[in-house]
């Protein structure tokens, strides 16, 4: 019987009270808290935090609670019964009221301290007391951690109020933003990009000023100050541990700030270990042994998971350490986006400039790769030999990252099993090409993978994804015409990727050496249709649903969360009229769907 079947079949947790049976704290049970805090968690004043791991903070509730929205897949793969998103204990924790949590459960959360790398240049400018010691979860505050399903999970609040390290702004956070990461979040699962989930989201009458765009603004920052509903997500992952979290504690072990920080640099990186790596690290090899299993599982972790986000055209426009979580999967929807032209500079955020635009995301990557190695190395300053296989296995980050972008795209195009030795120019000389065609025509990334994806006779299926309206001076007809041949030379060698898969031709040197591939172009493009997505949760779409939500209509917010979680089906006839489109041209450039300009 297959786990999610046994979940199903096996009864469901429809209480609080048997939901904290299964409580498990391994974060405040083996790590140091500030010895500055208090063990009632009523501190939310802006203050440094000189060393431990975690701070206990209360969270603070929000007014007047009400359902939003929940993950049923979420809640059907930890065995919870849809009827607890709506039931009030759950509601009541879950907007951030910890004061009638049952037993075992704790009444007090935790935020974590962390520092920041852009780009792999160390700052301390953004903590308000230029030392790095304010600076860290400003408005996430974990409320549980438990193991459900033999798997250890932590419940974090998004927007449940202040922290020490809020650095005089609210906690909070809005409806706009939640929805945007509610849907997000359960949309990457949905893709198979690694990422944190989405359990519950909960709104309040309470409201706060905000930054925002005028309607059709072109600006690129806000322009507006507007009034916005707060609303609480909570994130589920089995950890919530950031690059630069690690680097916080290195940080303080270089400048030698207090006597335990070694100690404490240690413990938070087997704590790491144990929390997303325990099934690949075995906790009983000495420790230097252990830190190059992890910095080579990060690094595989890592690279595949930006060959995804480049599979599905996602673009984490503010890929610092601390939006890096160290367990690799994607965390912190802010200023992220799903592109719609193919463009290897698109940007979704005003401030990231080209450092995090869609294309230079395994660069960005190698930097918080880097950050990431420079903070586990005081941990083995003494092993010369461990030294050394650290040092190959950072300076091998840039091939690993190639070969998982070549097998990205061999994928994406139906070749996962063609014998490249015997093609390579031939494919070489298609993909180039193609990267061509694809930024002059300006084609729709989703639309036009997903109609190549049932291996067309001719262009016509994939001129539905050309934005003629943006391809400026290029010469339709001339167009036209490279795409027909770029189509040809494309089927050629799908035929020999065939041929070579069913006749005697060696497989041996194929991408991923797998004997067993498809036998037909109908199997190919069957495959494809799994690589490539039909639905993307593009902005456009985002945007109205969480309009009509500030109004109290989720509609259309419940229909996206139907739709991109089933990403790659064939849907019906209207969601494929309505969610299966270009873009607007009169969309292009407007502020607030387009671009933006921060997370708020
Ligand atoms: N309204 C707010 N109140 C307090 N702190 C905030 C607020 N908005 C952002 N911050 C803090 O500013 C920092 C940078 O924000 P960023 O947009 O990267 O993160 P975020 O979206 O709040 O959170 P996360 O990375 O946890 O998903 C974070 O440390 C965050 O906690
Ligand atoms: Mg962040």
């Amino acid at each position: 019987m297959s786990n999610r079947q046994s979940q199903q079949n096996s009864v469901k947790i429809t209480t609080l009270t048997q939901l904290a049976s299964s409580a498990s704290y391994s974060l405040l049970d083996s790590l140091h808290r500030d010895p500055d805090a208090t063990s009632s968690g009523i501190d939310y004043q802006p203050r440094q935090v000189f060393s431990g791991h975690y701070v206990p903070v209360r969270p603070t509730p929000i007014t007047n609670p009400k359902y939003v929205a929940h993950s049923k897949n979420l809640f059907l793969e930890l065995g919870f019964d849809d009827s607890l998103a709506t039931s009030p204990d759950f509601v009541r924790l879950f907007s951030g009221d910890l004061s009638q949590v049952p037993e075992p459960m704790r009444q007090v959360g935790w935020s974590t301290g962390y520092a920041l790398s852009i780009y792999g240049t160390e700052y301390i400018q953004q903590c308000p007391f230029q030392t790095g010691n304010g600076y860290g979860d400003g408005r996430a505050i974990s409320v549980f951690e438990a193991v459900i399903n033999d798997q250890r999970w932590e419940m974090q609040l998004k927007g449940g109020g202040r922290t020490p390290y809020c650095r005089g702004a609210d906690g909070r956070a809005v409806l706009r933003s939640s929805i945007r990461e509610f849907l997000a979040q359960e949309h990457m699962h949905a893709l198979g990009v690694p990422t944190s989930r989405s359990l519950s989201l909960y709104v309040s009458t309470d409201k706060v000023q905000r930054p925002w765009y005028s309607e059709d603004s072109r600006s690129e920052n806000p322009d507006i100050l507007i009034s916005e509903s707060v609303a609480i997500t909570t994130r589920v992952a089995p950890s919530f541990i950031r690059v630069g979290q690690l680097e916080l504690f290195a940080r303080r072990v270089r400048h030698q700030e207090h006597a335990n920080a070694l100690q404490e640099l240690e413990k938070i990186v087997l704590h790491l270990i144990q929390r997303e790596y325990a099934d690949v690290i075995d906790k009983e090899l000495p420790l230097a042994a252990q830190i190059i299993l992890l910095a080579k599982e990060f690094r595989s972790r890592l690279t595949s998971l930006i060959g995804q986000w480049i599979r599905v055209g996602f673009c984490q426009g503010n890929f610092n350490s601390d939006n890096c979580a160290a367990g690799g999967y994607t965390l912190d929807y802010g200023p992220f986006g799903f592109c719609d032209v193919f463009d290897p500079q698109y940007s979704p955020w005003t401030g990231g400039g080209l450092h995090f635009a869609l294309m230079n995301q395994p660069n960005a990557a190698q930097k918080n790769f880097d950050s990431f190695c420079s903070a586990l190395r005081p941990l083995l300053s003494a092993e010369h030999d461990f030294l050394r296989q650290f040092d190959e296995i950072q300076e091998g980050f840039s091939n690993v990252m190639h070969t998982q972008m070549n097998t990205m795209w061999a994928k994406k195009l139906g070749f996962e099993h063609l014998n490249m030795n015997n093609h390579q120019q031939l494919y070489n000389s298609m993909l180039s090409e193609l990267d061509k065609l694809m930024k002059q025509t300006k084609v729709d990334y989703t639309i036009f993978f997903r109609e190549l994806s049932s291996i067309p006779d001719d262009i016509t299926p994939l001129q539905k994804s050309f934005y003629s309206d943006l391809a400026g001076g290029a010469d339709e007809q001339t167009l036209n015409h490279r795409w027909k041949v770029w189509l040809d030379d494309w089927k050629v060698l799908i035929n020999i990727s065939i041929s070579d898969i069913s006749g005697d031709n060696s497989i041996a040197n194929s991408t991923n050496n797998n004997v067993s591939g498809p036998q037909s172009t109908k199997e190919i493009s069957a495959h494809m249709k799994l690589v490539n997505p039909k639905y993307i949760l593009r902005e456009w779409f985002v945007v109205p649903a969480y309009q009509q939500a500030v109004e109290g209509n989720y509609e259309l917010l419940h229909e996206l969360q139907d739709v991109m979680t089933q990403p790659y089906a064939e849907l019906s006839k209207d969601i494929e009229a309505k969610y299966y489109r270009l873009k607007p041209t009169q969309l292009f450039e407007v502020g607030g769907l387009s671009h933006l300009s921060c997370s708020s």
